[in-house]
């Protein structure tokens, strides 16, 4: 069973679903692997301006780690590795030279959240929550989540939501600046289309120019640094009995 669809509009939007709904289209290895494969082509494909990162299904977006696979790695350097992967990924992802949207279509938790704060633009389904709940877990946001909230909001607004560890209403959070569009979501689909509608009437030479003057900065060995520093933060909390216990209860519980 396909683990990601991915659709091409011919207005030039590649879209990619995550499809496990059943999971609340959490993120395994092949999910990683087919949405590398995915940015890799946008990057390449002059005939795609724009990349939107969606989820299958009407409950989530994405509920973060496959946390059924993920409680297998025990220690630091098997985190790491992990954490490696996608934190590349998302990191390709945040300095792709075209734009990118998350169409958040119903609950983005913990990597969900970290996911969608690598795209440019955020739009959700009215009534989607959104937690970056990773510190009730007994961890950090480790694929670059917080590196990237701290450049996309100002500095006490996201601290305030790292911190909090809560599920936050879409509606609280286009106030806070991290929703771009609260969508009724009665055509998800359509309704995105609608709001990029002026922005792929430019051509994708346009689209790239801006783009690279915006990801310019994040390429700078200053800003890795700091990224790959908070993966490895994460990694070392990991191991822990507080993030092992927080794991077997959600678990056990479902
Ligand atoms: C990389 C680091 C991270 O991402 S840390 C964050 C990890 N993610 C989480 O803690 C989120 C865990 N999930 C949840 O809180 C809930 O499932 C949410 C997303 C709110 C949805 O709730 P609800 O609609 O009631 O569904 P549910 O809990 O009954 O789940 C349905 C089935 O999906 C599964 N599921 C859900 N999330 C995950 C996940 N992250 N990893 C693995 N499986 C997940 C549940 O276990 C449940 O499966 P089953 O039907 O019992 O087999």
């Amino acid at each position: 069973m396909k683990v990601a669809i991915v659709e091409y509009d011919s207005n030039g939007i590649v879209w990619f679903a995550i499809h496990r709904p059943e999971k609340r289209n959490a993120i395994n290895f092949e999910v990683m692997d087919k949405l590398e494969e995915t940015i890799a082509m946008v990057e390449k494909n002059d005939d795609v301006k724009m990349l939107v990162i969606t989820g299958t299904g009407d409950e989530a977006f994405c509920s973060g780690g496959d946390l059924s696979k993920f409680q297998h790695l025990h220690t630091t350097e098997n985190a790491k590795q992990m954490l490696e992967k996608m934190g590349t990924i998302l990191y390709s992802l945040l300095t792709l030279s075209k734009p990118t949207v998350a169409l958040i279509n119903g609950t983005a938790i913990g990597g969900g959240c970290e996911l969608a704060s690598a795209c440019d633009f955020r739009y959700a389904k009215s009534g989607s929550k959104i937690g970056f709940i990773q510190g009730k877990l007994g961890i950090t946001t480790g694929w670059g989540g917080a590196t990237m909230l701290f450049e996309k909001l100002p500095y006490t607004q996201a601290l305030d939501i790292l911190l909090r560890a809560e599920r936050i209403s879409a509606e609280k959070m286009y106030e806070y600046g991290w929703i771009h569009a609260v969508l009724p979501g009665n055509n998800l689909r359509e309704e995105c289309r609608e709001l990029l509608a002026p922005y792929l009437s430019q051509s994708v030479s346009v689209l790239r120019a801006y783009k690279m003057a915006a990801a310019e900065k994040w390429k700078s060995d200053e800003f890795r640094m700091r990224f790959f520093a908070e993966i490895r933060r994460c990694s070392e909390l990991w191991g822990s009995e507080e993030h092992k216990r927080a794991i077997q209860s959600f678990l056990n519980k479902s």
